[in-house]
């Protein structure tokens, strides 16, 4: 379904549970008194993609997502679903958007079947047709049984799935959510999301969702965008995003990242010069970069390997570090170093391995980490770059 304007998720019956539409996002911007909401952001979202808003506090999500709801006017820029321009149309039935926020929203008067039916009773649906849809979409997100429950006699991911449902049941070309699991604890929170990306490959729907939790974002979405100062830094893939990110800012941002930095130098084939050492690159990584750049070779920790020193067999030049262990703790199902190198001003590696089959160091032990350069990210860094 992807790479289309719109699309129809068609269920076994031939009935259609939500129509997916594109939504693109050109230029917004917007600022309040002297504050900078958004400082100029571009989204294409693809018809049926799920896109993750993730960025830390005040980046700029939760303005982006109103601004496409509607409930928060740009100063300028301009928003498309499908191919209807709805810079100005206003929130509500002509948006056609669900949305889902974090404060789940019921009415408290109402059951769970009454709840999702409100939608489609402002829309004067004919009765049946609406026992019809509720039915569907409580079955859904697996809330039949609890249909004829009031709100205060439910769970706090019981709530968010009903909210979820009103905001499937009329069927939006768009979902909106912004942190919906933000009030769950950790279980729930865990068990919804896999049902909400579930149900999002089921129906097929368009997805915006907002999050400042990196491991959320990595689950559900097929894009992240990582937003910084009302602007998007990266938008990729999560795994791209992990991978090759293209600022420190984003390698920082998602997951641990042991980051060397130093100049970039040709001579002896390509390497990156880190306070004297000769770290070696893959020919690609250092391909279009002139001698002399200032570059941060990004190893992520499970590239690493960490052993005794004088234990390694043929210790490779410019694939491994010699150094010490500054400390280590016990994470689960791994062990966590840290390592200071012995090179270079004290910079720390952080190493995470897997504890069965690993002989363990302890703090002061005398180490080498060493890796495949071919597991080495470089990033370009320029004045912005800190
Ligand atoms: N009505 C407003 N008036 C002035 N400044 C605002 C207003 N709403 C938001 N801001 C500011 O705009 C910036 C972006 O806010 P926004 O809520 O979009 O960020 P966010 O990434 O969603 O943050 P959070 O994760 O905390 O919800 C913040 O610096 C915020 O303080």
């Amino acid at each position: 379904m992807r790479g289309i304007t719109s699309a129809a998720a068609v269920q076994a019956d031939g009935t259609r549970v939500t129509k997916s539409a594109s939504v693109r996002v050109e230029g917004l911007k917007k600022a309040i008194g002297g504050a900078t909401l958004l400082a100029n952001v571009d989204l294409h979202v693809n018809a049926g993609e799920f896109v993750t808003l993730l960025g830390a506090s005040g980046s700029g999500k939760t303005s982006t997502l109103m601004a496409i709801a509607g409930f928060l006017t740009p100063d300028a820029g301009r928003i498309t679903v499908g191919d209807r321009d709805v810079t100005r149309v206003p929130p509500g039935r002509e948006r056609d958007m669900g949305i889902v926020f974090q404060n789940y929203a019921l009415f408290p008067h109402m059951t769970v079947a009454q709840n999702v039916a409100y939608p489609l009773k402002v829309r004067h649906l004919p009765r049946q047709q609406i026992k019809a849809r509720v039915a569907r979409v409580l079955e859904l997100v697996q809330l039949t049984p609890l249909a004829d429950r009031k709100p205060a006699w439910l769970s706090g991911g019981q709530q968010q799935r009903v909210a979820l449902a009103r905001a499937l049941v009329f069927e939006p070309s768009v979902l909106l959510m912004d942190e919906p699991m933000g009030a769950l604890d950790v279980r729930l929170k865990e068990e919804l999301q896999w049902e909400i990306r579930r149900l999002q490959r089921e129906i097929g729907a368009t997805v915006i969702y907002v999050t400042h939790d990196q491991h959320e974002a990595m689950l559900l979405s097929d894009r992240v965008a990582l937003m910084r100062d009302g602007r998007i830094e990266q938008y990729s893939t999560a795994q791209e995003l992990y991978q090759r990110p293209e600022t420190l800012f984003a390698a920082r941002f998602l997951g641990d990242s042991n980051l060397l930095k130093g100049r970039l130098s040709h001579t002896a084939g390509p390497a990156l010069e880190v306070a004297g050492t000769h770290l070696r690159l893959p020919a690609e990584q250092a391909d279009g970069k002139e001698d002399g750049a200032l570059c941060a070779a990004l190893l992520r920790p499970e590239v690493l390997a960490i052993q005794p020193a004088g234990l390694l067999e043929e210790p490779s030049p410019g694939c491994c570090i010699a150094g010490m262990v500054k400390d280590l703790a016990f994470v689960g199902q791994s062990i966590r170093y840290e390592f200071e190198c012995e090179l270079m001003d004290g910079t720390m590696l952080i190493q995470q391995v897997a504890r069965s089959g690993h002989t363990q160091l302890s703090p002061g032990s005398r180490a080498v980490v060493s890796w495949d350069p071919r597991d080495i990210h470089l990033i370009k860094m320029d004045g912005s770059h800190g």
